[in-house]
């Protein structure tokens, strides 16, 4: 098995060296050159006295609560990102680059602007940018002197940049953008201010794909191109600025420039394996060497790639910091997360879960009581589990809930009892108390196996005050799924196989549509009894995982602007154990909708038309009856999605053509194993048949002997 660690192939080709740390003042780098003429005309003099050899002359300009996030070397290029943790963001992205003769380019919005003294440059967009001097009468362009790039080539742009979804309700309006200088900025030979030199449009590639979160809001953008030398002083300012000591009673905001580093990273599906110790196997003596029907042994490799390989000496704390602990921060940026644990039973499943959700919500408290402090937000939490096809709330004596979309089909459970919590100790009581509701029963390989899906939720919602009126408003939700073992259905007390699994796909289909994170803890039990169940939690993460690389791969067959949104749906048949494949198409009206996101309290729901749900085969894959060692609740009824009527405003995409086909091919491979599968049987079963047949051939034989050994008695006279 290779675990390999995608997430780290990011930082491109060559040695890479990364710096992490977090200043809330920075110094930093400005201007120069001898054609500081620029500045002064721009009435930024005091950033003048930059001498080349340090930066102790560099006035300290403040960022407040701004994060050095990133300061990564990989030769030849250098590259920074600051971001400002709180709602009004401020970018600092920088890249130097000495196959471009050094070039840097900066971002900065307008907090940056603002305290650095040049709020004037926030003016730019309501006057036509004619409060900017030219740069052109500066000779910021190189100019036709030969000086080129080292010759002070300047390049100054406002643009806007992304777009604001349902984000505006937590970033400050933010400067209109600024239409770039059209003309008299072109001299011959020389590149224009209007387009990137290649080494920004390298950098401007780059790091918008780090930072995908962060097109979603309205940025103004001042892009400075320096020549070498500066280029190097800014290198060692960075660096002074990465080695520079927080400051003391920084230490909260200084772990979540981490948690935003790894924000930038985070893939769309993670998909990590964790292997449980031995642990009742040992006492047991499970072990047991056998002999193939040939009596050759022989051990077969199989080959996955996952994120990240957990084995059983990893911790708690590191499952945390792998996998949930990065996710954490993106759901204030307006983002759905899900980490579901999957397996068969046994194989460590509520194990793996029952830390997560408390270590994140200590997470997000921390959060709001620091970085997003009075800002209103709110942390509720909720626990309900799906068992037999309906919900239960684990938090208010297993009451009935029902599930409903709202106008926008978005779902809502009806009924769900949510608790607002403000400290850690709660939550573990609700936890602990949701536990000891939850159906479980005892299998041959757990006594106390999980018999249903368990969701815990955890809502961070903000209250917004609109005309004197509060308005809660949801902001995002963390999912923490705890799946019943995947050799059989949990959600299957109704044996129908067109409806098994469709209510957690329904519960769950928001989570996986539009921006949103999902992390897969697949969990195996290392015992040789359990290698059939093991290498199908295998193929099937390792198909997962595929599948979301393969829809980043067929770049070509997808739709761009599908990609730039980042709002890839995954099939949730691909992504739930219990999955079907999903007539939902992926559309724009699903982004919008993502990104829109307009809460109402639940009980403000009309009921509305539920959605058909077309169940595919992958559901009977993945689903099998359910064992009937279970002793658990079985509560009556069921609900079916059969005769539901279907959406009307869902349309086809390319990007659905793409990934039907995609699931066909699984369907194609799970067909294909199914068949490898009934051909040994069949050889298995032929074998069989031919003992049998031995056996009675030799019983016959043996009843020859016996017959010829009665006559030879019976003549010889004895
Ligand atoms: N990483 C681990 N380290 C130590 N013990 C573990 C680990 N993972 C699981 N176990 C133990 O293995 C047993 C089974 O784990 P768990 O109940 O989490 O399995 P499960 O996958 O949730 O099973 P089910 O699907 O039947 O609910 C438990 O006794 C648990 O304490």
């Amino acid at each position: 098995m290779n675990g390999m660690g995608r997430q780290g192939q990011r930082s491109g080709a060559g040695t890479t060296t990364t710096v992490h740390h977090h200043i809330q003042y920075s110094d930093n780098f400005v201007d120069t050159s001898s054609s500081g003429r620029w500045l002064q005309s721009a009435g930024l003099q005091h950033l003048q006295n930059f001498s080349s050899d340090g930066a102790s002359s560099i006035p300290p300009l403040r960022f407040p609560d701004l994060s050095l996030i990133s300061v990564s070397v990989s030769f030849p290029s250098f590259r920074f990102i600051f971001i400002s943790p709180t709602s009004s963001f401020v970018w600092f992205l920088g890249k130097f680059d000495l196959a471009y003769l050094g070039t840097i380019s900066c971002l900065f919005g307008r907090e940056y602007k603002a305290t650095a003294g040049l709020q004037h440059l926030q003016n730019f967009s309501s006057n036509g940018a004619s409060s900017i001097p030219s740069l052109q009468d500066y000779n910021f362009y190189g100019g036709g002197d030969g000086g080129g790039l080292g010759q002070g080539m300047r390049v100054y742009r406002n643009a806007q940049r992304g777009f604001n979804g349902g984000a505006e309700l937590y970033t400050e309006p933010s400067t209109p953008p600024v239409s770039s200088r059209q003309t008299g900025q072109r001299k011959s030979g020389v590149e224009s201010p209007t387009e990137f030199s290649p080494g920004i449009l390298e950098l401007h590639s780059f790091d918008t794909e780090l930072l995908p979160e962060f097109q979603k809001c309205t940025i103004d953008l001042l892009f400075f191109n320096l020549v070498e030398q500066e280029s190097l002083m800014l290198l060692s300012l960075m660096f002074q600025a990465a080695r520079a000591p927080a400051i003391p009673d920084d230490n909260v905001l200084k772990s979540f420039a981490a948690d935003k580093e790894k924000t930038s990273y985070v893939a769309k599906i993670k998909v990590v394996v964790r292997k449980r110790p031995m642990n009742k196997e040992l006492a047991k003596k499970f072990h047991e060497t056998k002999l193939k029907v040939d009596l050759t042994g022989y051990i077969e490799k199989h080959e996955f790639v996952f994120d990240a390989v957990l084995n059983e000496e990893v911790s708690n704390d590191e499952v945390y910091h792998e996998t949930v602990e990065p996710i954490v921060p993106i759901i204030f940026q307006c983002l759905k997360a899900t980490c579901f644990a999957y397996g068969q039973t046994g194989s460590g499943k509520t194990y793996n879960m029952k830390p997560l959700p408390l270590r994140a919500s200590g997470d997000i408290l921390r959060l709001m009581q620091h970085t997003y402090r009075n800002q209103g937000f709110q942390l509720l939490f909720s626990f309900f589990e799906i068992y037999g096809g309906k919900l239960y709330d684990l938090l208010s004596d297993r009451k009935k809930l029902c599930m409903r979309e709202d106008g926008k089909q978005q779902v809502c459970i009806v009924g769900l009892q949510e608790y607002r919590v403000s400290d850690v100790k709660m939550i573990e009581e609700l936890i602990e108390r949701g536990n000891a509701t939850r159906s479980t029963g005892t299998t041959g390989a757990n006594e106390e196996s999980s018999r249903s899906h368990a969701i815990l939720q955890l809502a961070v919602k903000r209250t917004i005050e609109v005309n004197e009126t509060k308005l809660p408003c949801l902001v995002k939700k963390l999912y923490f799924i705890d799946l019943a073992g995947s050799e059989r259905g949990a959600d299957t007390t109704d044996n129908d196989k067109h409806t098994r699994g469709s209510k957690l796909i329904e519960v769950l289909r928001d989570s996986f549509v539009g921006n949103s994170r999902t992390v897969m803890i697949s969990c195996i039990s290392p015992s040789s009894g359990s290698c059939e169940h093991t290498l199908n939690t295998l193929r099937y993460v390792d198909r997962v995982k595929s599948l979301s690389k393969g829809n980043t791969s067929k770049k070509d067959t997808l739709s761009s602007t599908l990609n730039m949104k980042e709002s890839i749906a995954m099939p949730l048949s691909s992504i739930l154990p219990a999955g079907s494949s999903l007539d939902d198409d992926v559309t724009d009206a699903w982004v919008e909708q993502d990104e829109g996101d307009d809460f109402k309290d639940v009980e403000d729901y009309e009921p509305e038309k539920p959605v058909r749900r077309e169940i595919g085969k992958l559901a009977e894959a993945y689903n099998p009856p359910p064992i009937s060692e279970d002793k658990s609740r079985k509560p009556n009824g069921q609900t079916k999605f059969n005769n539901l009527p279907k959406p009307t405003n869902i349309k086809k995409s390319e990007a659905d053509d793409d990934l039907s086909s995609l699931l066909k091919e699984e369907e194609d491979l799970v067909s294909a194993h199914r068949k490898q599968v009934e051909d040994t049987m069949n050889i298995v079963k032929e074998e069989m048949n031919l003992l049998v047949e031995a056996d009675q051939q030799g019983n016959q034989l043996d009843d020859y002997i016996t017959r010829d050994h009665n006559v030879l008695v019976a003549s010889s006279g004895y």
